[in-house]
């Protein structure tokens, strides 16, 4: 084992949402590279199973609920002294327009995106800290935000809103954590459709960017990859959206 991963060894790799998409992408990147890996599930399916066989530690925890966020932080807090970084993935993608009433939604929203990542970074802090000591290099936060962040969205106000919240944890908490420990976000636009997406919606997705491609969640783990690596961005956001914002509105 490199001695690079022999320092990481006691310095795992939180991500929030592991259990499918880009979350479990990026986990297994971080077990690939030798890193050990802490993830939260939602939903306990088959993939958390195969997930702890490999050795993730996988934390149930369902972000609308304080009692789960509230034990999701004194786990972690109570088994490990350092943290490599914190990849703040998990999202709920929700629209105007269904059952759920407006002041529910934002509600939702705001606990996934913004409070729960807000109560995490300021609880766990202290071990991005610890192990920035040790390896003698910062460690990251990283926010997984949305080109709409920015933009606004016609169809999911309150997830573009929270998106935005999120969006600006990584500024407060970049001036407050410097030099030790990093924090970014990184805004997709589109990363990968979901296998019920109908052509009509996936031909309308394509055309809001001008290279007109479906990026894959690899795309997602290489733009963690660079965040972790550098050793000059901080507070500032990475787009990942094709060229949207020089699309010309049709
Ligand atoms: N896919 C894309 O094209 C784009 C993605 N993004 C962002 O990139 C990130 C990854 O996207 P993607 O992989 O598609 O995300 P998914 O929506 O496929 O998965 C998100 C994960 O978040 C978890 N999650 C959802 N709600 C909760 C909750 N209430 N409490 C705890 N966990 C929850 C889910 O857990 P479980 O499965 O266990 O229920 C799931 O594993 C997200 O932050 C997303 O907003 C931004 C723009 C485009
Ligand atoms: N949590 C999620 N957020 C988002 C998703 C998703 O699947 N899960 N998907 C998108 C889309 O890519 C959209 O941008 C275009 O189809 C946005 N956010």
């Amino acid at each position: 084992m490199s001695e690079e991963c022999q320092e990481d060894l006691a310095h795992p790799i939180l991500i929030t949402g592991g259990g499918r998409r880009l979350g479990l992408a990026l986990i297994q990147f971080f077990l690939d590279s030798g890193n050990p890996v802490i993830t939260t599930y939602r939903t306990h399916t088959v993939v958390v199973e195969e997930l702890k066989a490999k050795g993730v530690h996988c934390i149930r925890a369902d972000f609308t609920s304080v009692a789960d966020v509230n034990h999701l932080i004194q786990e972690v807090l109570g088994e490990y002294q350092g943290l490599r970084a914190i990849i703040h993935n998990a999202s709920d993608w929700l629209s105007e327009g269904g059952e759920m009433a407006p002041y529910d939604l934002i509600q939702r929203m705001w606990q996934v995106h913004v409070s729960t990542p807000y109560q995490m970074n300021l609880a766990l802090a202290p071990l991005l800290q610890a192990s920035a000591k040790v390896l003698g290099k910062p460690t990251d936060i990283v926010h997984i935000t949305d080109y709409v962040a920015e933009k606004g969205s016609d169809k999911h106000i309150a997830y573009a809103s929270s998106k935005a919240g999120l969006a600006n944890l990584s500024l407060s908490f970049a001036s407050q954590l410097a030099p030790v420990v990093k924090v970014n976000s990184i805004a997709p636009s589109l990363l990968m459709f979901h296998q019920d997406d109908d052509e009509e919606y996936r031909q309308k997705a394509l055309n809001k960017s001008i290279l007109s491609v479906e990026p894959g969640e690899q795309e997602g783990v290489a733009a963690v990859q660079y965040v972790l690596n550098s050793r000059y961005m901080t507070g500032r956001t990475l787009a990942l959206d094709g060229g949207r914002h020089l699309a010309r509105r049709g």
